[in-house]
């Protein structure tokens, strides 16, 4: 058995408090094998953690990873114009080897933050799996799926083939990535094809994940047509279940907070995201106040404009307190549960939490820096100062994705260069 030791860190416990331990990682099985005082000289290699936070691996509850192709390319526009004026032409002239790379980037990114899982929606999924297969991550993956602008075969085979990915690719990359049924939104994709696929989704076993409540322009439609709030509309669907999760939930009223809770489904907030399309404040403190599950997650590149987990746990905390005028509403204990169990419970992953037997997906943050100085208290730490720079080493399943900040899985260089060349052609074809 090929074994890990990390020694001589502060651990992120379950239960959110953090004390010293060293990590007995078992690398064939993935899994944490114990957790003790002085496991020093027993890992065929060592990690040494003294003077780092050794956390569970951050887990993003909803990106488009290959996204990063298209950073900056249209900023400080509204959701509408922003999807209908320049990603959804631009993402027309996508190929399957464009989002291989873009979501390569993406994957740097996040082992470089610490992430090591995430829940993604977008199109060419095979690509973004064998992307996530190299590099090394745990993922949800799906097909979005947009029926509004295309005809009635078109619109079948687009969400037949989000059903298809769903049941072809759970399990693939040894059991690293599980799948989603994803129609994009309740407004992007008509009813009678939610009538007919939510019950394929259900029959392979799979959850469902879509954007929910983003803007307003997107809930007054529902209101008007239908009568009913968009997530009463989706529980008429069947899309309200434990294992579903929505992204943003931005403007969700008393009764449609109340439905999530009775149901169980997770809430993704994506602050970042929302503050740049100015679509509006979650209100998170609310949720979690009626026993919602919240999750963290950045979106996509193009309008948060990273992939870190970590500038967004610290803008959760932020608006948390803006939205409520409280400033003691999502506070860091809040947002450390965000950034790791709490999402992973959100977007049905088991991950997220250090002790014997969970999955050996880690993050150990360097706590030697001046912004991360006096000690006092490194909950507080994770939630408003530790960056994306500090993350100095990333385990997932029990393999070392990230040593001394060298990433090992991706060539960094050779990936940034395709990536870079890959969207200047995009681009060049989109304006075209
Ligand atoms: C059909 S694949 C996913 C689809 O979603 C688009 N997208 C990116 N960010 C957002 C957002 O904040 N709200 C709604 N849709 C978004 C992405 O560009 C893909 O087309
Ligand atoms: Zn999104």
């Amino acid at each position: 058995m090929a074994t890990l030791a990390i020694t001589g860190g502060r651990l992120l416990r379950p239960d959110g408090t953090i004390s010293r331990a060293d990590v007995l990682i078992d690398q064939d099985e993935g899994t944490i094998l114990e957790l003790d005082d002085d496991l020093d000289g027993t890992g065929e290699t060592t990690i040494d953690a003294s003077n780092a936070l050794v956390t569970p691996g951050f887990v993003n509850g909803h990106s488009h990873v290959a996204m990063t192709l298209l950073r900056g390319h249209a900023d400080d526009k509204p959701l509408d114009t922003w999807l209908q004026e320049d990603i959804w032409p631009a993402e027309d002239e996508l190929t399957p080897e464009d989002i291989r790379v873009g979501a390569e980037l993406g994957l740097l990114e996040m082992i470089k933050s610490g992430t090591t899982a995430f829940a993604d929606m977008y199109f060419e999924v095979p690509e973004i799996a064998a992307a996530v297969d190299t590099a090394g991550l745990r993922a949800r993956l799906g097909h979005g799926v947009v029926t509004v602008a295309a005809d009635e075969a078109a619109a079948r085979e687009d969400a037949q083939t989000s059903i298809d990915v769903a049941r072809e690719l759970d399990g693939a990359a040894d059991g690293r990535i599980s799948t989603a049924f994803m129609p994009h939104s309740l407004t992007t994709v008509g009813e009678e094809y939610l009538d007919e696929f939510v019950p394929k989704a259900r029959e392979i076993g799979v959850p469902i994940h879509y954007h929910a409540n983003e803007t307003t322009d997107e809930v007054a439609p529902i209101v008007e047509e239908r009568g009913v709030r968009p997530l009463a509309y989706a529980a008429e669907k069947g899309m309200l279940e434990p294992e579903d999760f929505v992204a943003h939930g931005v403007h969700v009223d008393e009764s449609e907070i109340e439905l999530l809770a009775e149901a169980g489904t997770g809430v993704i907030h994506c602050p970042g995201s929302n503050m740049k399309l100015a679509s509006g404040m979650a209100p998170v403190q609310r949720l979690l106040d009626a026993g919602v599950t919240v999750g963290l997650g950045t979106d996509g590149a193009a309008s948060n404009n990273d992939l870190s987990l970590l500038d967004e746990a610290r803008d959760a905390a932020m608006v948390g307190k803006l939205e409520t005028g409280d400033a003691s509403a999502v506070p860091a204990e809040a947002v450390a549960e965000f950034l790791t169990h709490g999402t992973a419970d959100a977007i049905g992953l088991d991950t997220g939490r250090l002790e014997p037997g969970a999955a050996a997906d880690i993050a150990v943050i360097d706590l030697d820096a001046p912004h991360l100085t006096p000690p006092h208290d490194f909950v507080s730490h994770l939630a408003y100062a530790v960056a994306a720079a500090d993350v100095k080493h990333t385990i997932c399943d029990g393999q070392v994705l990230m040593r001394d900040r060298e990433v090992q899985t991706l060539d960094e260089r050779a990936v940034c260069d395709r990536a870079s060349e890959r969207a200047a052609a995009l681009v060049d074809r989109a304006a075209e």
